[in-house]
């Protein structure tokens, strides 16, 4: 798959897969990956700006290593998980937490938290044959060129497989569906001006700007 755009379906996020990011919000560490689903309409690449919804007071970063899946799945087997794999990316889940801590104040779910125009920043795709072992990658994000989150997947409370096994339980797995992994820690709130940068490894960076939606 060269452009994982051209048959992108799904968006399925995994929250608290970190120890520390679930502890530094103050959460429970999960027994169970946590799932949520972003819209496609939520992509931007390069050259887009995230911009910050409408009433929205705390948006926050997410450095996430993403998972391309390749082929169509359901009840996938762990140990055959990796063959549906196509690729990765690095990808921001932004975050309105503000209306993410209203939404689980009043057990509401959080797709607008989640899952507003510009909220899923990505990477160019990157072939499988770049990262022999996605269990072991490093992950940093800059804002305004002070490091906020330096982690590494190898803190990951569920790994890819076990996740690819566990969603496609629930949701048949698409060719170009798209599981962002969790964030590590360091999570924290961007306003209008600032600029986002982020790597995976050595494999890939990025950089986006912020603004204010109606700018
Ligand atoms: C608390 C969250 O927003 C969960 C999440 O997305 C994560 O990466 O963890
Ligand atoms: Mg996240």
């Amino acid at each position: 798959m060269s452009n994982f755009r051209e048959i992108g379906r799904k968006i399925i996020g995994v929250g608290r897969n970190y120890r520390a990011h679930a502890a530094e919000l103050g959460n429970q560490v999960p027994t169970k990956p946590i799932l949520f689903l972003k819209p496609t309409s939520s992509y931007i690449s390069q050259g887009q700006k995230i911009k910050i919804p409408k009433g929205c007071s705390s948006l926050h970063h997410e450095v996430e290593l993403g998972v391309v899946i390749g082929r169509h799945g359901n009840d996938i087997q762990e140990s055959k998980a990796m063959d549906y794999v196509s690729g990765y990316l690095l990808a921001l889940d932004m975050t309105a937490r503000d209306f993410q801590d209203e939404a689980k104040n009043k057990g509401q779910p959080w797709s607008l938290a989640k899952g507003f125009d510009t909220s899923c920043p990505v990477s160019e795709f990157i072939d499988k044959s770049k990262i022999r072992n996605p269990e072991q990658i490093g992950l940093w994000l800059k804002v305004n060129n002070t490091m906020r989150q330096n982690g590494n997947t190898k803190d990951m409370i569920f790994s890819v497989p076990y996740l690819i096994s566990y969603i496609s339980q629930y949701f048949t797995l698409e060719a170009g569906d798209i599981i962002l992994t969790g964030t590590p820690s360091g999570v924290g709130p961007v306003t209008a001006g600032d600029v986002i940068e982020a790597g995976l490894a050595d494999l890939v960076s990025i950089k986006f700007e912020v603004e204010k939606k109606g700018t």
